[in-house]
C-alpha cells in the first residue's frame, strides 16, 4: 500500500485530518516520568495508544529523540505504532536536504532504519537532493513550501523575478512538487496553519497533493480557516498539533487529557469542512 493510500484509509477510518505530533521533551513529562529521557518511549507510547483511533497520521520529530540519544526509543516507538495502529501512517519529521549521496543515507535512515511511511524534506538544494527518496516505491515526502514560522517570509516569500507577477519562491516549490518533481506520485507540501491565505494559494497551484499543515495548537494557527483553505475530497490535508496534545495535562491523567484535546481538535477540523 502506498503512503497516499494509507493516508486516505486513515482519514476515512478515523474520520480525521488530525496528525498527532510527537515532540517529547522530558522536562515537560508528568509525574514519575519528569526529566527522564529513558522514558521517552513510555510517554510517547501512551500518547499513541490514547489517540490511535483519532489520527490521520503520527509525526515524530526526530530532533526530540536525537537530542536525548533516544534513537533506539524512536525505533521501538515506530514498531509500537505498527502493532497498535497499523492503519495510521508515520511521517518522520526530519527536514533533510543534502547532496544526492548523503540524501541516499538519509533515505535509508527514514525508510529502512525507522520504517517511516513519509519524511519531510527541504527542497533548497534542488531535485538531486530529493530524488533518492523517490526511489522508494510508495513512500511519501513532504517538501517545505510555506512554513509556519514568521522567518519563513525571509526566503519563501521572495519573488523569483523582478517583474510583477513573477512567482514567489514557495509558489515555485508548489509547482515543482505538483509537476516535474513528483516522479513517484507521493510528494506533498508543508504549509503552515499560521498562513491560511498561502494555503489557499498552494491549493490552487497543487490541487492534488497532500498538504502537511503544522501550526494549530501551540502556534495559534486558525484550524477552521486552515480547513476552509486547504480541504479537498481527493487530496488529504494532514493538520499537525504536537505540544497542545502532548502536554494537555502535566498530571498523571496526561494520556486522557491528550485524548480529549486530540478529539476536540479532530472534531473542530471536521466541522470546518466546506
Ligand atoms: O513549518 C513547519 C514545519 C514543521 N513544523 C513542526 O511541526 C511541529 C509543530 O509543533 P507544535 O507543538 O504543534 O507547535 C514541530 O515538530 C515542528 O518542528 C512546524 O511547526 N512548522
Amino acid at each position: 500500500m502506498t503512503f497516499l493510500e494509507m493516508l486516505q484509509g486513515a482519514q476515512e477510518r478515523n474520520g480525521s485530518m488530525l496528525c498527532v505530533g510527537l515532540d517529547p521533551e522530558p522536562k515537560r513529562f508528568p509525574g514519575a516520568l519528569k526529566g527522564d529521557a529513558g522514558r521517552i518511549y513510555d510517554f510517547c507510547a501512551r500518547i499513541v495508544d490514547a489517540t490511535a483511533d483519532l489520527a490521520i497520521a503520527f509525526k515524530p520529530q526526530i530532533a526530540y529523540f536525537a537530542a536525548h540519544r533516544a534513537e533506539q526509543q524512536l525505533e521501538k516507538l515506530v514498531a509500537h505504532m505498527r502493532s497498535t495502529a497499523p492503519h495510521v501512517p508515520v511521517i518522520l519529521d526530519a527536514k533533510r536536504g543534502d547532496i544526492g549521496s548523503t540524501a541516499e543515507q538519509y533515505a535509508v535512515e527514514a525508510f529502512e532504519r525507522y520504517g517511516a511511511d513519509a519524511v519531510t524534506l527541504s527542497p533548497f538544494m534542488g531535485f538531486d537532493s530529493v530524488q533518492p527518496y523517490l526511489k522508494y516505491e510508495g513512500k511519501g515526502a513532504f517538501l517545505l513550501c510555506r512554513t509556519s514560522n514568521p522567518g519563513g517570509d525571509d526566503l519563501q516569500n521572495q519573488r523569483l523575478g523582478s517583474i510583477e507577477g513573477s512567482p514567489l519562491l514557495y509558489e515555485h516549490v508548489a509547482k515543482l512538487a505538483q509537476g516535474p518533481w513528483n516522479l513517484n506520485g507521493q510528494l506533498g507540501l508543508v504549509v503552515g496553519a499560521t498562513y491560511p491565505v498561502e494555503i489557499e494559494r498552494v491549493r490552487a497551484i497543487a490541487p492534488r497533493l497532500p498538504l502537511l499543515i503544522p501550526g494549530v495548537g501551540a502556534q495559534g494557527g486558525d484550524a477552521a480557516a486552515t480547513v476552509r483553505a486547504g480541504w479537498r475530497a481527493d487530496a488529504p490535508i494532514v493538520v499537525n498539533s504536537s505540544r497542545a496534545i502532548l502536554y494537555a495535562s502535566s498530571g498523571d491523567d496526561f494520556a486522557d487529557a491528550a485524548r480529549a484535546e486530540a478529539r476536540r481538535t479532530r472534531d473542530l477540523l471536521a466541522a470546518s469542512r466546506p
